[in-house]
């Protein structure tokens, strides 16, 4: 195991106080420190991480990574930043993993956890290994752990890579997030190819601007941290960031001037059909999931594959193989005429192209959709869901994971977007459970309850309590209700 004296020769302007230890692990959380860790003192929202040092030490800490010296017993590490130097750190302490695996990590608003699964998809049809990393879960080695961020904190994502590494995975397949980048978490690692979907408004009270926030996307595009690039180019975010970066890279979208040009979608009773030409190559594709978005995502994917050099059957038969994705466009069919659909959309883009889909898919049905927006986070984009929202024929507008915020509040910010547009009857219901009961219930022959925001999440938080709750079940036990079995 590193001992602190080799942590403190990677960072230049790093102070070493104290003896240079061995060292068994590190951790941003007091909570998280055994004997022999190395705490790195972090500031949060809410908390500065220097304030647990005590509580470190009481579990028995080898030594603190800080940024000012404090006055304890064991060693530290006196660096400018903890959060800068996290990365650099905790990938040297677990071997520099992502050297040794083909990394490819996906950003972008939308669509990161289905393209991930694509690519798996694709990547399993070569003879390697593959892991995942991202929103739901992580994978290897037949291992399925369920995520608590999108983008793990550097200790626990290098930890992860190096776990997979010895277990035999070859390549790895890894959402990035934007506060996964504007974090350092990662920071040091090497991606063979970084992919970016889209862009379109999202944790603008995180990032502040779209400017801010593509700048931190843009980030994960940068010579020695990526070595190649596949950029989707039908927001204007990623045409810009195509004629910005100095890595090589492929675009993929809806221009003729594209490396991967995406035409013909058809939404069809198999998933999503569509044209795919590279070169002189056309070829037509179709992805078992529903959503024209997902040709798009699928585009993504092959280019990946392109990229790495696999063989185009393998590749289009990984993109026809995947399986569905938890809580992306999941149907729930039990006999009922009418159609349910429970999703993840949670940005005003991804609501509106879902809507899209539906009324595509089912001509002269209504949308009735059941949406909310979460709690603590992105209160800028609020009115603009409201307006998405009001492309249904009935929106019934209830609480999506609200923690310390008002549900009732929220709710009224989503109306405030509606003031100045034509909107469809809105119901607030802010009990989700009888929101999704309501929307079941009023639905006709050929309509589509759309049921947004949560996904494959099983639970909300409430205050400080968490509730159990999956869209899924409720919406199986009202249709059941509905139709009498
Ligand atoms: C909203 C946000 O940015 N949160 C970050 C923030 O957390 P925080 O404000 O809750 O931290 P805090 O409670 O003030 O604590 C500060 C520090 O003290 C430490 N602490 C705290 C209590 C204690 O007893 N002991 C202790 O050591 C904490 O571990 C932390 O390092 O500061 C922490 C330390 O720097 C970050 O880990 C944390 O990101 C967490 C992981 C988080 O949930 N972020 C979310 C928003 C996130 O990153 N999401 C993206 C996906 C977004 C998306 O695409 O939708 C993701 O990649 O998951
Ligand atoms: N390429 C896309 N363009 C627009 N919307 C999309 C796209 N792909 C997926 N979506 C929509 O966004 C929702 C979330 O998809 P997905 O989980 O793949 O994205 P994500 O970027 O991983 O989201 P998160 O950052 O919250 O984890 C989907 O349920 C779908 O409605």
């Amino acid at each position: 195991m590193p001992r602190l004296g080799e942590l403190a020769q990677l960072l230049p302007s790093a102070q070493l106080i104290g003896e240079s230890v061995a060292l068994e692990d590190l951790t941003l959380d007091s909570r998280e420190v055994r004997p022999g860790s190395l705490f790195c003192a972090t500031r949060g929202t809410r908390f500065d991480g220097h304030s647990f040092i005590d509580d470190a030490v009481a579990s028995g800490a080898a030594a603190v990574m800080v940024a000012h010296p404090v006055s304890v017993q064991i060693p530290q590490l006196v660096v400018p930043s903890v959060r800068h130097a996290i990365g650099r750190v905790a990938s040297y302490f677990f071997g520099d993993p992502s050297r040794s695996l083909e990394v490819i990590g996906i950003t972008g608003t939308n669509g990161k956890t289905t393209t991930s699964y694509l690519v798996e998809s694709v990547l399993n049809r070569s003879d390697r290994n593959v892991g995942l990393i991202g929103t739901i879960e992580s994978r290897f080695a037949g291992l399925n752990r369920p995520s608590i961020y999108t983008t793990p904190e550097a200790p626990d994502l290098h930890r992860l890579l190096a776990d997979m590494l010895r277990d035999g995975t070859q390549s790895v397949v890894m959402e990035v997030s934007s506060h996964g980048i504007d974090q350092h978490r990662i920071d040091s690692m090497r991606f063979e190819i970084a992919v970016f979907t889209n862009l379109s408004p999202e944790h603008l009270d995180y990032h502040g601007t779209m400017e801010q926030y593509y700048y931190t996307k843009a980030r994960l595009f940068v010579p020695g941290l990526s070595n190649a690039a596949v950029i989707g180019t039908d927001t204007e975010w990623g045409r810009r960031l195509a004629s910005q970066v100095s890595i090589d890279h492929v675009t993929y979208g809806p221009d003729p001037e594209n490396d991967f040009v995406v035409s013909d979608i058809e939404l069809v009773p198999e998933g999503t059909r569509f044209q795919l030409r590279h070169g002189r190559h056309t070829t037509r594709l179709t992805v078992p999931i529903l959503g024209a978005h997902n040709a798009y995502n699928a585009a993504a994917a092959v280019a990946v594959g392109h990229l790495l050099g696999l063989d185009a059957t393998e590749i289009y038969a990984g993109i026809e193989n995947c399986h569905s994705v938890a809580g992306r466009f999941e149907s729930i069919v039990l006999g009922q005429e009418f159609r349910v659909v429970v999703d993840y959309a949670h940005t005003p883009d991804a609501i509106r192209s879902l809507i899209e889909t539906v009324r595509l898919q089912s001509p002269g049905g209504r949308v009735i959709l059941v949406a909310g927006a979460r709690g603590r986070r992105d209160r800028l984009k609020r009115p603009e869901l409201g307006r998405a929202a009001a492309m249904s024929d009935l929106a019934i507008l209830t609480a999506d994971n609200p923690g310390d915020e008002e549900p009732a509040e929220i709710v009224a910010q989503l109306l405030a977007g509606t003031l100045d547009v034509a909107t469809p009857p809105m119901v607030v219901e802010l009990d989700r459970r009888r929101a999704i009961t309501l929307a079941i219930n009023e639905a006709g022959r050929g309509d589509t309850v759309l049921i947004v925001g949560r996904g494959h999440e099983q639970s909300l938080r409430v205050g400080s309590e968490v509730v159990y709750l999956d869209d899924r079940e409720v919406a199986r036990s009202a249709v059941a209700a509905r139709i009498g079995i």
